[in-house]
């Protein structure tokens, strides 16, 4: 399906015979005819021979019948190639007739952790987990789709030095006013309250620690106080889940508290393989290749010197786990940039161990931060972080009211669901369609708009090729032979037969933003082509083939869209 790559394979053996050993010849789609190769160019200064002379003499040795129409050498040397209709069209028949788009499932399924969203228990998911959460979950919807074992993993910070003040804050308010103040949801007061007592009252700070030590010492009555804070924290997790519509479930929490056991060996493993070191009285690796700006090697602190065990401990053991027990050969860290250098030290150390050898290997998918519209950190009013369902409830109500006015004909209960469609689809297209090494910018009235790169924008193109159908009032015939002769007909064609390259390209990357990027082009495609090629007003075979595209279309939008976790209202 892919015709980059059925070029490349057809061009790269005379390349090779011409430059003596093996050549990319970088095929691209382009202006000048459909597809353009370069590498005669690159190639000329190595062999020491005129370019043209080169392409040329490509061109004579390659066998392109079958699929180009005419290949020539152009300008100072590029093989300018043109698709056979007849190619084309057979593609697109193809395409019609394969509920999988284009797009086969992989000959060799992998088993692939994700570790995403991972907010913090007793604490509020902000617009911070926002990335995480729609990032990961489109990494799983797409390997899952592509038919590797994805296992979805939550590392909810669910342990550690803040639950002995949160508990004992619980115990002076009594359990149940506790739990009655923790199930509305709001997290983030009970855990300032908490805090303002320890800040100021030093016997609740002795208390606070002796608790922790309690927590960690396994003291029952500890532990079923710190489990009502966990159950409370997940429930209301997953009605966030819910709003944002994402897959995680129950299931896939696996906090940090899950690993408590296996933090001791862990560690003593380490020692055995005497990677351990003592630096100012805590156990440290130095893994290779992390060095400060001193140009002195950065320590991983496994054990502090208190004796309890941290954050590093707890992913190097999650890494051990992952690999060893669950079996995964890539393990997907969907966190923050911030925590970049914590990730490769932990790989590097994890490496050492052997915890981490080829196949497996781990990726840290690092995302920037979410600016406000004026590009400064998005905060509260009150200066605080923006609450992640606050954010998400504004973009339903926004998007609700636009679709009443965009479209009177919708009922109430329509509206309702394609405002939630639109808003939340609104929301995760603005963490998916940027690059996400970079900063996201919150903007409201572009993030909801009907023009340009947006989800609502995808959305309504997917809806009115649905109103075509539903005034046609016949589906398209998947069978129906395929014609391809206005140039908005082939544009679009071309578009279609490439989503299986992008797929596979982004499933490497898990870089959404080209997913984001080939709808947007697609949706564009279309466009063009429903204003030059009437669909219902033309005859016979015409029109079924024009249904036929109009069908595919609709059919890569919504799979598309799918893959981002954004829904595809029938009509808007
Ligand atoms: N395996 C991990 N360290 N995953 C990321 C955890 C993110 C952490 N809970 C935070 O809020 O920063």
């Amino acid at each position: 399906m892919d015709l980059e790559k059925l070029l490349t394979d057809r061009l790269a053996p005379a390349f090779a015979t011409a430059a003596g050993g093996p050549v990319d010849p970088v095929v691209r789609r382009s202006q000048r005819a459909d597809f353009q190769s370069d590498a005669a160019l690159a190639l000329a200064r190595r062999l020491g021979r005129p370019p043209r002379a080169i392409a040329a003499e490509v061109l004579d040795r390659a066998d392109l019948t079958d699929l180009c129409s005419t290949a020539e050498v152009s300008g100072p040397g590029f093989l300018n190639l043109t698709i056979a209709d007849r190619a084309l069209t057979r593609l697109i028949s193809t395409l019609a007739t394969d509920p999988r788009l284009g797009v086969p499932a992989v000959a060799d399924p992998e088993t692939v952790v994700i570790d995403y969203s991972a907010p913090n228990v007793a604490k509020e998911m902000h617009v911070g987990h926002l990335p995480s959460t729609v990032i990961g979950d489109a990494a799983a919807r797409l390997l899952e789709w592509l038919g590797h074992r994805v296992l979805r993993a939550n590392h909810l910070g669910d342990w550690g030095t803040p639950f002995g003040m949160l508990i004992e804050h619980l115990v002076d308010l009594g359990e149940a006013e506790a739990t009655r103040e923790l199930s509305m949801g709001d997290l983030d007061s009970f855990y300032k309250a908490a805090r303002v007592t320890f800040d100021a009252d030093a016997a609740f700070r002795e208390r606070s620690r002796l608790r922790v030590v309690a927590l960690q010492g396994g003291d029952p009555a500890t532990l079923r106080l710190w489990r009502l804070f966990v159950e409370q924290s997940e429930r209301y997790f997953l009605t966030v889940y819910d709003l944002l519509d994402v897959t995680l479930s129950a299931r896939d929490f696996h906090g940090e508290s899950s690993y408590n056991d296996l933090l001791g060996p862990v560690v003593e493993e380490l020692d055995q393989l005497g990677l351990l070191r003592e630096s100012d009285g805590a156990a440290c690796v130095f893994p290779p290749g992390s060095v400060g700006r001193d140009g002195e090697p950065l320590p991983l602190i496994v054990r502090k010197t208190d004796g309890g065990y941290g954050y590093p401990a707890t992913d190097l053991a999650a890494i051990r786990h992952r690999t060893g027990t669950l079996g995964a050969t890539r393990l997907l860290y969907v966190v923050g940039l911030p925590q970049r250098r914590h990730f490769e030290m932990v790989y590097a150390a994890a490496a050492q161990a052997g915890w981490l050898a080829p196949p497996a290997r781990a990726e840290h998918v690092g995302f920037g931060s979410i600016l406000g519209s004026d590009g400064r950190m998005l905060r509260s009013r009150a200066g605080e972080s923006v609450k992640l369902v606050g954010l998400l409830e504004e973009a339903i109500a926004r998007a609700t009211a636009l679709a009443r006015e965009r479209n009177p004909e919708l009922g109430a209960a329509e509206a309702t669901e394609v405002g939630r469609a639109v808003g939340i689809g609104a929301v995760k297209y603005t963490a998916l369609s940027g690059d996400r090494h970079k900063d996201y910018v919150l903007d409201w009235e572009r993030m909801l708009s009907l023009d340009g790169n947006t989800a609502p924008y995808l959305q309504y193109a997917y809806s009115r090729i649905q109103s075509i159908f539903r005034r046609a009032g016949v589906a398209a015939r998947p069978e129906a032979g395929i014609s391809l002769a206005e140039p908005a007909e082939r544009a679009l064609a071309f578009e279609l037969v490439g989503f299986g390259r992008v797929v596979g390209e982004v499933a490497e990357s898990l870089e959404f933003h080209h997913l984001a990027g080939y709808l947007y082009r697609l949706a564009a495609a279309f466009s063009a082509f429903y204003e030059r090629c009437p669909v219902l007003r033309a005859d016979g075979p015409v029109r079924e083939s024009r249904l036929v595209l109009c069908d595919l279309t609709a059919r890569v939008l919504r799979q598309g869209l799918y893959l981002l976790g954004i829904r595809t209202p029938e009509r808007m």
